[in-house]
């Protein structure tokens, strides 16, 4: 099994338009680490995800797989190079079927893979035919984070992908994940609002304020110092 390779992060400045919304961020992220995103509203979660994928205007800084800068790369040549992404859209071929849509996230991989998308979540087997419109919103998550794996990220940017999806629902993505990220030693930056779902998935945490790390540490000492969730996640004006 190979290895997935280092992220690293170097005082990354990035936003939109004349904005920094990441500001000086500088980082790295272990190879196979499961890693939890979290922070308040409005701090540059989706941001930092979207400005990996070049989705975003950088300003100044580098992004480096292993040692290999890709800050200059398109999207697609990102993705090429092993970042896959789930948006918080859900960016469904809405006129496409289930499985066309899971066909165009293949890349080159034989169609029959797309079984593993059905033996994942059984349900959008019993969708197969149908559109993208036609499908609950749970659904629509379930097919966008089906069609990123099937594309065999090696460093998985997922998006509240649990947002609007029933408990049990939610239960069987994390497990599904947590099994995936065994099997095949991905890397998987969770963006959560769910902190206690986060926490039971992620080993390293990750806080973000205005666009910098504000802390990073283990999802264990997270958990056993409630005061660090009222500082940096909880209601409040800071
Ligand atoms: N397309 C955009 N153009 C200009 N500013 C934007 C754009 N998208 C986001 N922002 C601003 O960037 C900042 C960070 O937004 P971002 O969506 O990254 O935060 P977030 O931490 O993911 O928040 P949430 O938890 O609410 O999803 C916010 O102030 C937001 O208003």
């Amino acid at each position: 099994m190979t290895s997935p390779p280092t992220l690293s992060i170097r005082h990354l400045a990035a936003g939109y338009g004349a904005i920094r919304v990441i500001d000086d961020l500088t980082l790295d992220v272990p190879a196979g680490s499961r890693v939890a995103l979290l922070g308040r509203n409005g701090m540059g979660k989706t941001t930092l995800l979207a400005s990996l994928m070049g989705l975003t205007r950088r300003f100044h800084g580098e992004v480096l797989l292993d040692a290999r800068d890709i800050s200059g790369l398109s999207t697609t040549a990102r993705a090429a190079a092993g970042l896959g992404y789930v948006p918080q859209t859900r960016d469904i071929f809405a006129s496409l079927t289930v499985e066309e849509n899971l066909v165009a996230g293949l890349k080159g991989r034989p169609r029959s893979a797309v079984g593993e998308a059905y033996a994942m979540f059984p349900r959008l087997a019993d969708r197969k035919k149908n559109l993208g419109t036609q499908l609950s919103g749970g659904e629509q998550q379930m097919l966008s984070t089906a069609r990123t794996l099937l594309g065999q990220p090696s460093i998985l940017l997922l998006d509240e992908p649990l947002e609007g999806l029933a408990p049990v629902i939610c239960d069987e993505l994390m497990a599904s994940l947590i099994a995936l990220t065994q099997d095949r030693s991905m890397t998987t930056i969770l963006v959560e609002q769910q902190i206690d779902r986060a926490l039971d998935y992620a080993d390293v945490v990750l806080i973000i304020e205005h666009g910098h790390i504000a802390w990073s540490g283990q999802a264990s000492a997270m958990r056993e110092d409630p005061s660090l969730v009222d500082r940096y996640l909880g209601v409040g004006v800071h």
